[in-house]
């Protein structure tokens, strides 16, 4: 799976919105272009539903051309051939899972440091996020808030690698993060949380195509 286009990059689980399939398939509608089922926090569902939950969102995935990642569950991904897996720090290690699902999937590793990024790398990641960039209220063990500071670090020193920022992004602060050097920005609340979660995702996939053409 090469070149991934991680421009407006959509992350959610059955907790982040009431009627999480609808806010999908609109997000989809919106025009985002990389997914990521993250099903975690302490109502998140587990083994046959969330398996079932998982291939819900992975068919509606399907029927727009969108990747569909999963978050640090390496056997449901291998199980229900999903895109990729992305892991954190404290999940499994990203060599293990490049290993394990093979050269053609993706492997996206979230990174707070220069030398987690570096390892990240060496370890075959496809693209790292880095955040928090502003305040979230979607991770409660979110590291402090780091601004974009390190995503212009780690895209001087590895212009090469795919970054996404994340953490407290909206269309009105999304440009700053662009700018530090992010190929793209994903985002749980600004769509999930959205009245209308179609428009949020076009106004987002608006800015993120402004800054995209300037890279
Ligand atoms: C998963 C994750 N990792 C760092 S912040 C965050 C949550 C992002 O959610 P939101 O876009 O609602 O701030
Ligand atoms: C913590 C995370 C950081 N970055 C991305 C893309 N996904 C995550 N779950």
């Amino acid at each position: 799976m090469k070149n991934v286009d991680y421009k407006l990059y959509f992350i959610m689980g059955s907790i982040n919105a009431t009627d999480p399939l609808s806010v999908l398939e609109d997000a989809l509608k919106g025009g985002i272009t990389c997914f990521q089922f993250r099903e975690k926090g302490p109502n998140a569902l587990a083994r046959t539903e969330k398996k079932a939950f998982a291939q819900s969102c992975q068919r509606l995935c399907k029927q727009y051309g969108v990747p569909f990642i999963v978050n640090d569950d390496v056997d449901l991904s291998i199980e229900i051939g999903a895109d990729g897996v992305h892991v954190g720090q404290d999940d499994t290690d990203a060599a293990f899972v490049r290993e394990k699902i093979g050269a053609d999937k993706i492997v996206g590793v979230s990174v707070h440091s220069v030398d987690e990024a570096k390892a990240a790398i060496a370890a075959g990641a496809n693209y790292v996020g880095i955040g928090p960039v502003y305040e979230t209220v979607s991770k409660d063990d979110a590291k402090p808030v780091a601004g974009t500071v390190l995503i212009e670090k780690v895209s001087t020193l590895f212009p090469e690698l795919p970054i996404v920022g994340i953490g407290g992004i909206t269309a009105t602060n999304a440009e700053p993060v662009f700018k530090a050097g992010a190929h793209g920005i994903s985002i749980i609340s600004s769509i999930a949380s959205a009245e209308n979660p179609e428009i949020a995702a076009k106004q987002l996939k608006h800015t993120a195509n402004q800054w995209a053409v300037k890279r």
